[in-house]
């Protein structure tokens, strides 16, 4: 199988100007011995195009938090894909935003073609790596999992966005009493409904990541975890999720990379 690795060692391999480079990286890649004919050169490149991993590349801004890229990132871990996660700073949004489909991040670009609207990517992903569902039926309810999630995400823009902190204070009182709390509720019902541990079906879906991604990653780490108490079903899911090898291990060295989001 080819790797990002191989891949780069092939692009070296066919490039005009590289001479030396042509054997090793023939080696690396197949492992035999190297000859030049054009006949290699059109086997690697059907291998190449047969591989079909594609060059991921995630962009977002490097702060605030995990934000609106963390759910392509948890599947794209939990499903042990490689990519690029680019995190850039604020100071060179406006070079980038023109780049954007529609002035905002995150993007994932995909072989050079660029994907926008954060819940479309990881769908796009879930779909791709057998996270979306395993009928029509699950994947709407995934979707309707993870557009609740959107909605919840919406509704934390305003008390973040307040630059008053006694007023912010306030206004995240509230959206934990009444937007979070009412949540939590409902989604301890679906639960108990579903039975099986997870938000849809007997699998783990995207929906299940989503909702760890923001009830665990980003509520409980921002304000305890209280709001969990009477929820021991959505407590029982984030742990599950929070226990995936591919999910402990990626937490695990985010936490140790960017500890300022903690
Ligand atoms: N619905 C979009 C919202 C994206 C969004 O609001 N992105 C913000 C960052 S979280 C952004 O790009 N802000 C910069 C800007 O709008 O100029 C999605 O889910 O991807």
């Amino acid at each position: 199988m080819i790797n990002k690795q191989s891949a780069s060692n092939l692009i070296i391999l066919l490039s005009p100007r590289s001479k030396t480079p042509w054997r090793s990286g023939f080696n690396r890649l197949k492992g035999q011995k190297a000859g030049r004919s054009r006949h290699t050169i059109r086997i690697l490149q059907t291998d190449l195009h047969c591989s079909n991993m594609p060059v991921y590349k995630l962009r977002y801004f490097n702060n605030p938090r995990r934000g609106r890229a963390e759910l392509a990132r948890l599947i794209l871990h939990q499903a042990g894909v490689e990519f690029e996660d680019i995190r850039f700073p604020h100071s060179e949004w406006p070079a980038i935003k023109p780049s954007t489909p529609f002035g905002q991040v995150p993007v994932l670009e995909v072989d050079g073609q660029v994907l926008a609207q954060s819940n479309t990517i990881a769908r796009y992903l879930a779909r791709k790596y057998g996270l979306a569902g395993k009928n029509d039926w699950e994947q709407a309810l995934a979707d309707m999992y993870a557009d609740n999630i959107n909605d919840l995400l919406n509704a934390a823009v305003p008390p973040f966005m307040e630059k008053d902190p006694v007023k912010q204070k306030e206004m995240y009182e509230k959206f934990m009493a009444e937007t979070i709390a009412n949540h939590v509720v409902l989604i301890e019902k679906q639960l108990k409904k579903n039975n099986t541990g997870y938000l849809v079906g007997n699998d783990l879906t995207w929906a299940d990541l989503a909702y760890y991604a923001y009830f665990s990653d980003f509520l409980e780490v921002k304000f305890g975890s209280a709001f969990l108490k009477d929820a021991p079903l959505l407590k029982a899911l984030i742990d599950r999720v929070k226990a995936l090898p591919n999910i402990k291990k990626w937490t695990e060295f985010r936490n140790s990379k960017y500890p300022e989001e903690n």
